[in-house]
């Protein structure tokens, strides 16, 4: 069943600028320009994309907080827009840069909140409390002020604050972000269990691609507010945009890049040299070419990293 669905959903906005001392021109951003995906229950999918792409557009039409300009968008049933006392009781939102915690009260008043606004029943609240204080381990913070809760601490707490009424879609938005590994290690390890355990689907903006890794078996790429990828996270290796590196260690140092059909030398430090190639293609004739042509000592293959598969789509992207 779907969760999330937008069908050519577009949202423009009309911004000014000044063209001259008394002159003004009217100029429209297109932040979402005919986007169409649909989430199943019970998936996890990254939505990922470049500053400006129009990430957090989406993320606030699908809240009901911004009205698309046109198309079609359903999240959990209902309309976002129209709906929005019905769409809060089906979703949970978690803000990296932002709490939803009352920053003077002591962690527990907020979920205290939490509880009447969503009149969660006492035996139902107190099951998902307990549930959310072992799992994050904010037992012996519920008393404290939520002003002198750490970053982790804070955002265990927003976690919490956001499942405790059940929602079938939880939005994050950078939620790792400014966290040390444990804290990071701590937060993933929470949203598999919500995800798996409980059927929680999830949708994850973020711009640390080891959250997507981690948690995400699909991934979406936003790029000038359409989608410009759509599918597993192997799969973006795949699009051509990926490469793999030869190291090659020579017998001494040439004072020029190597030349090898099929590979291009992105860094050369004294002998060593790193060829990069295409991902889908093999290393043999490579290797087999440079081994013919000069001296060698040491070689090695690396695989690419997704940050420079990512960083490579958007640049392209960018130029397209
Ligand atoms: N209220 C607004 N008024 C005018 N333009 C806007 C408004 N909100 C967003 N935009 C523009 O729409 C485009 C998409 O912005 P959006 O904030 O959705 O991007 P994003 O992918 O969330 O970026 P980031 O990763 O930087 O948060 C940008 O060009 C932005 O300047």
């Amino acid at each position: 069943m779907a969760l999330i669905e937008l069908q050519d959903v577009h949202r423009t906005f009309t911004v000014r600028t000044r063209t001259g001392r008394f002159s003004r021109a009217r100029r429209e951003v297109r932040a979402v320009d005919g986007l169409g995906f649909t989430v199943e229950a019970g998936e996890c999918v990254g939505y990922i994309g470049p500053n400006g792409a129009g990430k957090s557009t989406t993320i606030k039409m699908l809240t009901g907080i911004l009205v698309p300009s046109s198309g079609r968008l359903r999240v959990a049933g209902v309309d976002p827009a129209r709906e929005r006392v019905a769409l809060a009781r089906r979703i949970g939102v978690v803000f990296g840069q932002r709490t939803t915690l009352w920053w003077d009260l002591p962690l527990r008043d907020s979920f205290e909140l939490a509880r009447r606004i969503y009149r969660i029943p006492d035996a139902r609240y107190r099951e998902n409390l307990d549930r959310c204080v072992e799992l994050l381990d904010l037992g012996g913070l519920l008393d404290t002020p939520v002003r002198q809760l750490s970053l982790g601490q804070r955002m265990r707490g927003d976690l919490a604050a956001a499942l405790l009424h059940d929602p079938r879609v939880l939005y994050l938005d950078e939620p790792t972000i400014g966290l040390d590994v444990v804290s990071k290690g701590r937060v993933r390890e929470f949203l598999r269990e919500v995800n798996r355990d409980r059927g929680t689907t999830v949708l994850l903006t973020t711009h640390d691609l080891t959250d997507i890794e981690q948690l995400c078996g699909r991934v979406m790429v936003i790029d000038h507010g359409r989608l410009v990828y759509d599918g597993g996270l192997e799969g973006l290796h795949a699009t051509g945009r990926s490469e793999r590196t030869l190291v090659v260690d020579l017998a001494q140092e040439l004072g020029h890049p190597v030349e090898v059909p099929g590979a291009r030398v992105t860094r050369v430090e004294g002998p060593r040299q790193w060829l990069a190639f295409p991902a889908q293609e093999s290393a043999a004739p490579i290797v087999a070419a440079v081994a013919a042509r000069y001296p060698l000592v040491d070689l090695s293959v690396r695989e690419p990293a997704i940050e420079d598969v990512i960083a490579r789509m958007y640049a392209e992207v960018a130029i397209g």
